[in-house]
């Protein structure tokens, strides 16, 4: 790739007649079975990590020019986010691929060797969204490559400079009749959707995770939808407000909120809504004492279109701002905002932010601020608890969420190795790590009947025999231990298991029983002995 004055030329999209003619040669690559060899995967991986680090100031330029991140917040949640993913599946690769057991089958099968084998799905095809361009195409990229695919990108075309530098790495890195990447706008969209595909990855809204749900269904495609919603954040009065003031800021204040795991709104306590709304004030002075727009630390909005978006999600609500509220559409700039509403169909509530605003709706009870999550929203991406480990428990058990974190903001989706996902309308399936290999395999059912025991499979052959059968049922069909009720009955069984396991309901009463028992008999054996009996 030439580089211009900037480092980065501009976006080129590839021409439709390329995308087939590349299309097919990945495809053809697949078939050949070149991405079955592990050491091959793992190489590709390790020539991708090195690409990562080679091109790392470019990848700090790029997302500096797309939003104004900084080189900071490029590193942890972009750069080394990637090395991670790309280390994590060369050291683990190897034991990802191993056939696994199945568990709980039965004993008399376990002859017939059953297992799940993880194979490729084929060609994989990844459309990324624009806000963490390197994390969202590089982490499917390298579950795609782990799990033996080959793979086709298509980069968000409104982060221009990161789609032109993840061509620059995968052209550079990887082994272009296995995996490419075509830039484009719509059009060159669609066009790569008129081809088929084993499996389609959508990262972005839900608008257009609908059209690409549809589009792939034509084909029978499976898809992994990555999309967004409205997350709530739970604050009562037995929260650290201090620390649930700080830590939803950092997460409104990272890529200016533009994180589809941000809160959009946070329903806080009545009691300690005036007490919160200060900390969090407090906290954003901290964290940018010039304030945000002078700070180097605050990313700008990707665009027109996105600024003009959460522009008028502020300019329709009918709540009170209380932070914040300054924008510069010169430079794309908005300020870290948090307005209180007190009605739940309030714009600030029912849109999505995705921008660094964000509402607070007080609430009196627990059970009410449940209700309004579940009626704002009852599938959202992410949810964060502050409160006393009963009441976030309460909260987790009763509002759903692709995935939860307490006392934090998205902690949870900031572990590598843990599966991220949503649930509902916030996504369909979850990957990163050992869950995008799994994501990009087929879990393939496989039995090895030994020739030697036909005369054991004697009952399914015909003629068919009842007495065979009864045979059959008498040495495998298992009994249930409970009623037409459904009750538990307490046979035989039951209270053998009572005896041996000494009534624990655990492994560590188990161990301190059987413990205390041992220590007690072998006490009594000893003052036998000493006594002479
Ligand atoms: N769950 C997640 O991991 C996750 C991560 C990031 C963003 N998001 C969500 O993404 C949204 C913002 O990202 P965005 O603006 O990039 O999303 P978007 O839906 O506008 O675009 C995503 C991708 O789809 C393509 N696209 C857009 N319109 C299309 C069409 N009509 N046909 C085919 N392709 C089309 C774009 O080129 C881009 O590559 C937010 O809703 C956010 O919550 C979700
Ligand atoms: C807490 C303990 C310790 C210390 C721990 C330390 C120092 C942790 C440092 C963590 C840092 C710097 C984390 C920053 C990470 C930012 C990340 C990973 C951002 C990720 C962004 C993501 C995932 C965005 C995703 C967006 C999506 C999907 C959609 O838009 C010890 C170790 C000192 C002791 C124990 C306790």
């Amino acid at each position: 790739m030439a580089l211009n004055t900037t480092g980065i030329p501009p976006l080129q999209f590839t021409a439709l007649d390329d995308i087939t003619a590349q299309y097919n040669k990945v495809r053809a690559t697949f078939r050949s079975g070149r991405t079955r060899d592990v050491e091959y995967r793992k190489q590709q991986i390790r020539r991708l990590y090195w690409a990562i680090v080679d091109n790392a100031k470019l990848i700090e330029l790029a997302l500096n020019k797309d939003m104004g991140k900084s080189n900071f917040e490029a590193n942890i949640s972009e750069i080394d986010w990637c090395k991670q993913e790309c280390l994590d599946a060369v050291d683990n690769l190897d034991k990802w691929i191993k056939d696994e057991g199945i568990p709980h089958m039965p004993l008399q099968f376990l002859a017939m060797k059953p297992r799940i084998r993880n194979e490729p799905l084929g060609v994989i095809l990844n459309i990324g969204a624009y806000n963490f361009p390197f994390q969202l195409n590089v982490t499917p990229l390298v579950g795609a490559i782990a799990a033996g695919n080959t793979f086709v990108l298509k980069p968000s075309e409104i982060s221009p400079h990161s789609a032109m530098v993840l061509k620059k790495i995968m052209d550079e890195a990887l082994d272009p009749d296995c995996y490419v990447c075509f830039n484009g706008g719509i059009d060159e969209t669609k066009h790569i959707l008129e081809h088929k595909f084993d499996k389609i990855v959508f990262t972005g809204g839900k608008r257009t995770g609908t059209i690409i749900a549809q589009k792939a269904a034509e084909t029978l495609t499976p898809v992994l939808l990555e999309l967004g919603g409205q997350n709530p954040a739970f604050i009562t009065r037995k929260g650290d407000l201090k620390i649930a003031a700080r830590r939803l800021m950092w997460q409104k204040c990272l890529n200016a909120g533009q994180v589809c795991l941000s809160h959009n709104y946070a329903l806080v306590e009545r009691c300690v809504l005036n007490k919160f709304i200060e900390e969090v004030k407090k906290q954003y002075a901290e964290m940018m004492p010039q304030g945000a727009k002078a700070s180097p630390d605050f990313s700008r909005i990707v665009n027109q279109g996105h600024f003009n978006r959460i522009k008028k999600m502020l300019d329709n609500s009918r709540g009170k701002i209380v932070m914040g509220g300054s924008m510069d559409e010169t430079d794309f700039f908005i300020e870290p905002t948090v307005v209180l509403v007190d009605d739940i169909n309030d714009s600030m509530v029912v849109e999505e932010s995705f921008g660094p605003i964000w509402s607070i709706v007080p609430f009196d009870t627990l059970d009410e601020a449940i209700n309004i999550a579940n009626q704002v929203d009852p599938t959202p991406l992410a949810l964060f608890a502050f409160g006393s480990d009963a009441e976030t428990e309460k909260v987790i058990n009763s509002v759903t969420s692709g995935g939860a974190t307490i006392n934090d903001g998205f902690f949870h989706a900031m572990l590598n190795p843990s599966p991220i996902g949503g649930i509902g309308s916030s996504g369909t399936g979850n990957y990163h790590g050992y869950f995008s290999f799994k994501a990009f395999s087929h879990q393939r059912s496989i039995a090895k009947v030994p020739t030697w025991a036909d005369k054991l499979l004697r009952v399914r052959y015909m003629p068919y025999s009842a007495s065979e059968l009864k045979r059959h049922h008498r040495i495998s069909e298992k009994k249930p231990n409970f009623d037409r009720n459904g009750q538990l009955v307490k046979g035989l069984k039951y209270w053998f298991a009572v005896l041996l396991s000494l009534g624990s309901k655990n492994a560590a009463s188990f161990a301190l029983r059987w413990g205390v028992l041992i220590a007690l008999a072998v006490t009594l054996g000893l003052k036998r002995n000493s006594l002479g009996l």
